[in-house]
């Protein structure tokens, strides 16, 4: 089985989510065109990093976000995997991805657990303590948000229920893009997955974005990197090669998680 993936990467604009919701319509719309299974958008594309903003920009409870998502899913027939959105739910603020199918059905959901410190999330966010796992496209498949690719520990907590695709909505700036790579690639090597990751380009008041947003295959081997396009870049997964990468190299098999503190 084959699944083609959208890597929706775009220029968020700062503290503008109206703008930004505009462009997620026209992501999708061309990831539809395409004909995609899959489309992934980059996190926090609502406001960017404009915490001091949240509490007139974020998203409550999210409800803006999942509607739109849940429209152009039903409308385009494609699952989409939301990236994330600032979202305020009770008294405080989380950075949280949404993922619909194509019917429009709610799948998951998923707040960023380890917040990065170096852009101030900790000081404005609440951090989420629960995985996201779900099938999409008929694939069993696992999202995590930027930062939290640093965890292998949590990857794997998460990817040992037996997901085959990692995905990754990220804003990773310019200048760590060589560790963004490098561990991305690791990722899918570990844990005998495909991993797809979604960046974005541009700038913020703080930081430099040259997206290279990127599709992964279980042997670690790129299969698309989007460069520094801003719009939608296309990559086909071919879910036969989990089989045999994964029958004479059983990583999860041959675990001693005894061992593991
Ligand atoms: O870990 C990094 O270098 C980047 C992380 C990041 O930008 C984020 O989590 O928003």
């Amino acid at each position: 089985m084959k699944i083609k993936v959208a890597l929706g990467q775009f220029n968020i604009q700062f503290a503008q989510p109206a703008a930004n919701r505009a462009r997620v319509r026209e992501l999708v719309a061309t990831a539809a065109a395409g004909n995609a299974d899959v489309v992934v958008l980059p996190e926090m594309w609502n406001t960017g990093y404009a915490l001091d903003a949240l509490p007139q920009l974020a998203d409550e409870d999210g409800r803006t976000t999942l509607a739109l998502l849940q429209e152009l899913a039903r409308q385009y027939h494609i699952g989409i995997v939301g990236g994330s959105v600032a979202v305020k739910t009770g008294d405080h603020f989380v950075n949280r991805t949404l993922v619909v199918d194509p019917l429009g059905n709610l799948l998951g959901q998923y707040d960023k657990v380890h917040l990065f410190g170096l852009m101030a999330e900790d000081r404005y966010l609440v951090a989420g303590d629960q995985e996201n796992y779900f099938r999409l496209a008929g694939v069993p498949s696992a999202s995590f948000i930027c930062y939290d690719l640093r965890f292998p520990e949590w990857i794997r907590t998460v990817a040992r229920h037996g997901a085959d695709v990692l995905y990754f909505p990220a804003e990773w700036p310019a200048v760590r893009i060589p560790q963004w790579k490098l561990l991305l690639q690791v990722r899918a090597v570990e844990n005998q997955c495909f991993v797809v990751a979604v960046n974005r380009v541009g700038d913020d008041p703080d930081n430099h974005f040259n997206g290279h947003s990127l599709a992964i295959d279980p042997l670690g081997r790129v299969l698309v990197d989007a460069g520094e396009h801003d719009g939608v870049t296309f990559a086909e997964l071919d879910l036969a090669q989990l089989a045999t990468v994964r029958g004479p190299i059983p990583v999860f098999a041959d675990r001693r998680p005894e061992l593991y503190r």
